[in-house]
């Protein structure tokens, strides 16, 4: 009998095959439940006793605390639980829910899922693309075993998952302007490599288990408030740092290289945004998000319109630079701008105001202005 008639006969879409028989070996006696085609119960507004229970894997990164921050807006305070294995800053200790996870530990991570009955899962622990060149025997674990483990437990307990991918996750023979959805993947750093591999795990696992895996390639984030963790972005961080501070910035890759980049807002409200998408408007369990593309020399002549004495210089990075020349100029988002109606709110001049006001820098842009 043909697949598809088979899958009708048993009430099952097509789009997942969940052969709920051939499980894992972690899935000790708990079957992956199928999430249906048709769930949408996260798109409405939460009541007390409805809204998901939430735990954000490496949060202590540039991206998690925010991440904590937006989700409890959302969900209340106490609904979503911050990890790492670093000591959280005391301002983020008291600001909600804090616990120890090493994603390297799975006995740890499911104690934590089933004792917290945690409904929803954001995968945040990483090693970037610089720091994961110097270190890819350590990158390696974490990137790809750390995500096996997240991948096991959520599909075990049912958990909606939400794991990051990046425009590493291309490379050299990949389109880079515009970067489409699907096309030729093959990055060169152990970052990208494990990237590739999250998302192809995730989407295997949605087809294969009904796990409801849900991904979005971000380009490089720019934050205010959190430092950069060792990427080939940080330089778009730093700049605004060292503006403030000092007036000039060396930057560690070349004056022309064009990056896709978001800024935090964005990129926190898209991932809230996604996880909240019906999953029938899902086409695709991976999506690239675009907001602007610039060069360390374009935004260091936005920066001068604000910081009029702003100088920056250029003592390039090998290593970087071969990473960035690898990487997309511009992602293509039109999937997720049709799908889950994506759109960015912030574009370069925005940015900029945005983080040098957080710098402190009101004077100068008032005078400027
Ligand atoms: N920041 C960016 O520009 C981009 C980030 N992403 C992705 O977003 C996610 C978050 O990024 P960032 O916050 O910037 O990363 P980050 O490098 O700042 O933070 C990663 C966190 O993972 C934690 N971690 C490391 N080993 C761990 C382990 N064994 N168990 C638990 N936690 C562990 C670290 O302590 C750290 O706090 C990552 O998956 C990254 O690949 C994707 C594209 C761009
Ligand atoms: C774009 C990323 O994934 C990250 N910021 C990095 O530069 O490694």
């Amino acid at each position: 009998m043909p697949l598809i008639r088979m899958l009708r006969r048993v009430g099952q879409s097509p789009a997942c095959v969940c052969w709920t028989s051939f499980l894992p070996v972690r899935f000790l006696g708990v079957s992956p439940r199928q999430i249906p085609a048709d769930a949408n119960f996260y798109s409405a507004s939460f009541s007390d006793t409805n809204h998901p229970r939430v735990l954000i894997t490496g949060g202590l990164g540039q991206l998690g605390v925010g991440l904590a921050n937006l989700l409890r807006q959302r969900f209340g305070k106490d609904s979503v639980i911050l990890s790492d294995i670093k000591k959280p800053p005391d301002h983020v200790f008291h600001s909600g829910p804090f616990i120890y996870s090493d994603i390297l530990d799975y006995k740890n991570l499911r104690e934590i899922v089933v004792n917290n009955r945690i409904t929803w899962l954001f995968h945040y622990s990483a090693l970037l693309s610089a720091i994961g060149e110097a270190n890819v025997s350590l990158a390696r674990a974490v990137n790809i075993t750390g995500l096996h483990n997240i991948l096991d437990v959520a599909a075990e307990h049912s958990l909606r998952l939400f794991v990051p991918s990046t425009i590493g996750a291309f490379g050299h023979t990949s389109p880079r302007n515009p970067t489409p959805d699907l096309c030729v993947q093959r990055p060169r750093t152990i970052y990208g490599v494990s990237k590739v591999h999250a998302e192809l795990m995730g989407e295997y696992y949605h087809y294969r288990y009904g796990l409801d895996f849900r991904c979005l390639r971000y380009p490089g984030i720019i934050s205010a408030d959190s430092q950069p963790g060792g990427g080939t972005t940080d330089y778009a961080v730093q700049i605004f740092h060292d503006a403030t501070k000092h007036g000039k910035f060396e930057c560690n890759l070349e004056a022309h290289t064009r990056l896709p980049m978001m800024y935090i807002d964005d990129c926190l409200r898209a991932t809230l945004e996604v996880m909240e998408a019906p999953a029938e408007s899902l086409s695709m369990r991976t999506y690239n998000i675009s907001a602007m593309s610039f060069t360390p020399e374009e935004l260091a002549q936005e920066v001068l319109k604000h910081v009029p004495e702003f100088q920056i210089t250029y003592n390039v990075d090998a290593i970087r630079q071969a990473i960035a020349d690898s990487w997309p100029m511009k992602l293509d988002d039109s999937n997720a701008r049709k799908d889950w109606g994506w759109k960015h709110y912030f574009d370069l001049p925005e940015l900029v105001t945005t983080m040098l006001t957080f710098h402190g820098s009101e004077t100068r842009v008032s005078q400027a202005n």
